[in-house]
């Protein structure tokens, strides 16, 4: 069953709780910069959750600038739960990997 959109109530709430993340053009996002030698790692971790989850994000990367930007295809490229749980997951991935987020 496809997942369904979150409202922005539900959204909002979500944010509190995943402080790296923003609503950017209607994904989900985060940006962390990321040690060079740091990266195959994180990427490698980041990957596995993924897949693990069924789920991607879009991820660019520009020297150690890792973007990451999450929504659900199934759900006409909305934000649902599946987001918002694999944004708390890659966040921690993130820490783990000396990743700081650029919140601004
Ligand atoms: C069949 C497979 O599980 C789907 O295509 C998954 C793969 N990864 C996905 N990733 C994202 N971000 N949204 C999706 O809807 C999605 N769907």
């Amino acid at each position: 069953m496809p997942a369904s959109p979150l409202t922005d109530a539900e959204i909002d709430r979500a944010l509190a709780e995943l402080p790296d993340w923003r609503l950017r053009d209607g994904d989900l996002t985060a940006a962390f910069t990321v040690d060079r030698g740091a990266l195959p790692g994180f990427y490698a971790a980041l990957a596995a959750a993924e897949d693990e989850a069924g789920h991607h994000a879009r991820v660019t990367v520009t020297y150690t600038a890792v973007g990451l930007a999450l929504n659900t295809h199934d759900a006409g490229g909305a934000v649902t739960a599946k987001d918002t749980a694999l944004a708390e997951q890659l966040s921690r991935i993130a820490a783990d990997h000396g990743g700081r987020a650029d919140r601004g």
